[in-house]
């Protein structure tokens, strides 16, 4: 939401690079095949509808918005002109070049200036150090406010050889307070594609995503092992354009404006350096730390807005300082309010406001220098007057337990702050945008095609919002409650690593009456083979499975929020906790091993032959078609291994990471590719969920 916020919201920038070296044309047939695949790439780039031909194309767009004088309008033409997307992103020239940046802060000019004679030009080892202003070449001086007051003296160091995106000029005055130019507004910087019709904004992601889902199709034929026919679906893709299926939509937001029911707001200092609770207006590494506030971006509620304004209010009499994100000084760092919907009645569109009957509000006042507090921050509830209706009546104070509930498809959901020993879990479980996601669970309990023999894995289950209503969706919940004990429907098996939220799974299931749900409390990537073994048996092998009658397992899997935190030294109550005790590998060899081998994960889904269906919940689609081109593509008669000293993996998008991950698959049964859906539950950003079926 505010930058921070990317389990949500992830951004879709991989680039696809090129094959590592061994793999390039070399006039061989392989070589051949390679300038043939990347001949059809080009082509089908241009089909996009937001590709340009040429510098006046750009200038009629709908949106208006590609004006090539602009700075958008410059990186779109260059991109997709084939300049590759160098300086688009600071980040990205960084990741590439393997480049390690410091910054260093000084309190004087002259001190900076000595500092930047000094160190500038350095050699260490085989590097050279650079030392660049951490204010970016596109922050020019007409986007700076009159008076622009900046945050003292700052300089990068950068150890790489080549270029970075920056000015290189060093030559910030030490002002007092603030933050640096203002460039964009927070509407611009949450919500992107704010300036878009719906209509448009809806095309531009069904555009994307088609885009995407031929990258399936493409990497499964690239990585098909010779010898093996291709599958039907690749077969068929011919006479669809490259797609494995036909796109089947995308499912609009009942809700456009203030749909979140959650927002993370920043607290820091306005371009004008004013104390102001919203949203950063760009991030740290490009030197922003300005913060405006909220109210012009339309995502957000009129209520998360109304709470902003009251601690914002609030700051300019506390007496304490706001977070000073260059200094690492200040106390107050952010506001989080969560909003949930009133149950029982139907929902008033226009007047959202009167739909919300709980309102949570986490405030962090934390000392240590990352900007939000680490997860193990003490919690304190603070006391909450209960005011009596008559006014003139006594009033308590009391702590209450913080919790916030939602109410989704006539169910009930918990999502407690959960504390123990003084310590706090500040995860959100629930889906930002409650009414998207109502029509995303029921998509979703429709496509798992639901039988009374079905067990359902919910992997990554949250508070168990899923498996719950596909069950209540099921039985439509109006079966007497005895005749639920009697009635094995399907069972579900829900799968989360932390802790509080398997505890809130359990007490929903039992609030709303479900009564067959088991929950597992552990990382997916150790628990997910023993449980598959333990509910489904050993996997057979494959001669045994094309002799296999139909079985109806369902896999759910859901890589929202990958970076929601853990909680895991809880232990749960009646729920199995487990843990393989492996250590996780780290450093460099080890990392190109995890890169080069399918995730356990993907592993345990693909080799146990008794899951037959799948039904994949992403709002990073580009990690959903990595993951089912690994799924789907024919395995290889013997697993092959990497090549340990190939330093080109770490330039490879997703995809085509994927692609070689195939070969060290176990050999299995592939999935297909059956049918996707978009939901949009990000209007006017650039994400969207996307649910795929997969089936064998
Ligand atoms: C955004 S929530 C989605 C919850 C639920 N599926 C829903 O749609 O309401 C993602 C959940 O995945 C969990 N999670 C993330 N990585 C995981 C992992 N490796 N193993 C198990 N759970 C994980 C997080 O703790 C979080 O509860």
């Amino acid at each position: 939401m505010n930058g921070r916020d990317s389990s949500e919201e992830p951004e879709n920038t991989e680039i696809e690079t090129p094959a590592p070296i061994d793999e390039k044309t070399d006039g061989s047939e392989s070589g051949e095949k390679r300038k043939r695949e990347e001949r059809e790439e080009q082509e089908e780039k241009k089909q996009h509808p937001l590709y340009a031909h040429s510098e006046e194309e750009l200038r009629i767009r709908p949106d208006n918005t590609w004006d090539p004088t602009s700075e958008r309008g410059k990186k779109l033409l260059k991109s997709e002109n084939g300049e590759k997307k160098k300086g688009t992103s600071f980040n990205t020239a960084k990741k590439k070049k393997g480049m390690t940046v410091g910054f260093v802060s000084f309190e004087t000019v002259q001190q900076m200036r000595a500092a930047t004679e000094e160190l500038d030009g350095k050699s260490i080892g085989n590097k050279n150090l650079k030392v660049v202003d951490v204010i970016p070449r596109t922050f020019e001086k007409k986007n700076e406010p009159a008076a622009p007051v900046r945050q003292g003296t700052e300089s990068a160091l950068a150890n790489d050889n080549g270029e970075d995106g920056f000015d290189y000029a060093v030559n910030h005055e030490p002002e007092v307070g603030g933050s640096v130019s203002k460039t964009r507004s927070s509407c611009e910087v949450v919500t992107p594609l704010a300036h878009m019709s719906y209509a448009y904004q809806l095309e531009h992601k069904k555009s994307s995503l088609i885009q995407l889902l031929k990258k399936l199709t493409r990497n499964a034929r690239k990585a098909c092992p010779n010898g093996i026919s291709l599958p039907e679906w690749i077969i068929n893709s011919k006479e669809i354009g490259g797609l494995p299926f036909k796109l089947e939509g995308i499912i609009e937001s009942p809700l456009f404006n203030g749909y979140r029911n959650k927002c993370e707001f920043s607290v820091g200092l306005s371009v004008q350096g004013k104390p102001i609770v919203g949203f950063m207006l760009g991030n740290f590494r490009e030197g922003v730390t300005a913060v405006e506030e909220p109210t012009g971006c339309p995502n957000v509620s009129q209520i998360a807005c109304k709470y902003a304004s009251i601690f914002q209010e609030f700051l300019q009499s506390s007496g304490l300082p706001v977070w000073n994100r260059f200094s690492n000084t200040g106390f107050w760092r952010q506001l989080t309010v969560c909003e949930g919907k009133a149950p029982g009645k139907s929902v008033e569109i226009e007047n959202m406001a009167a739909n919300i009957s709980e309102v949570m509000l986490i405030i962090q006042d934390h000392k240590g220098i990352s900007n939000v507090a680490p997860s193990d921050a003490p919690l304190r509830p603070l006391a909450i007057p209960k005011v009596e209706l008559e006014v003139a009546k006594e009033v308590t104070v009391d702590a209450v337990e913080p919790r916030i509930h939602d109410y989704i498809n006539n169910l009930w959901f918990c999502n407690r702050l959960f504390s123990r020993l003084g310590h706090i879990a500040i995860s959100y479980h629930f889906a930002v945008n409650t009414l998207a996601a109502e029509k995303l669970y029921t998509l979703a309990g429709n496509w798992a095609d639901l039988g009374p023999d079905t067990l359902l894995f919910d992997i990554c289950s949250g508070t168990e919002t899923i498996g719950l209503l596909c069950w209540h969706g099921k039985t439509g919940g109006f079966l007497p409650y005895s005749l639920f004990t009697m009635i094995q429907y399907f069972r579900v098996v829900g799968i989360e690593m932390n802790a509080s939220a398997v505890l809130d799974a359990q007490q929903n299931a039992e609030i709303n009456g479900i009564n067959n749900c088991r929950f597992v409390c552990g990382k997916a990537e150790d628990v997910m083979s023993s449980i598959l073994k333990e509910f489904l048996g050993v996997p057979r092998k494959r001669e045994e499975d094309s002799n296999a009658s139909e079985t109806h397992e369902i896999e759910k899997i859901d890589t929202k929020a990958k970076k929601c935190s853990t909680e895991n030294s809880l232990e749960p109550e009646g729920v199995v906790y487990r843990e393989d005790g492996k250590e996780r590998p780290s450093g460099s060899e080890n990392d190109i091993k995890e890169m080069e081998s399918p995730s356990p994960v993907i592993k345990a889904l693909r080799t146990h032959s008794r899951l037959r269906r799948l039904v994949y919940i992403s709002c990073n689609p580009e990690s959903l078609v990595a993951n089912a081109i690994e799924l789907c593509t024919p395995s290889y008669e013997k697993s092959e291994e990497g090549n340990k000293n190939n330093r080109g993996w770490r330039n490879m998008s997703s995809a085509g990471l994927a692609r070689h991950r195939v070969k060290s698959m176990p050999i299995s049964e592939p999935f297909r590719p059956v049918k996707a859906m978009a939901v949009d539950l990000f209007p006017r950003t650039q994400h969207c969920e996307l649910v795929m079926l997969l089936e064998r």
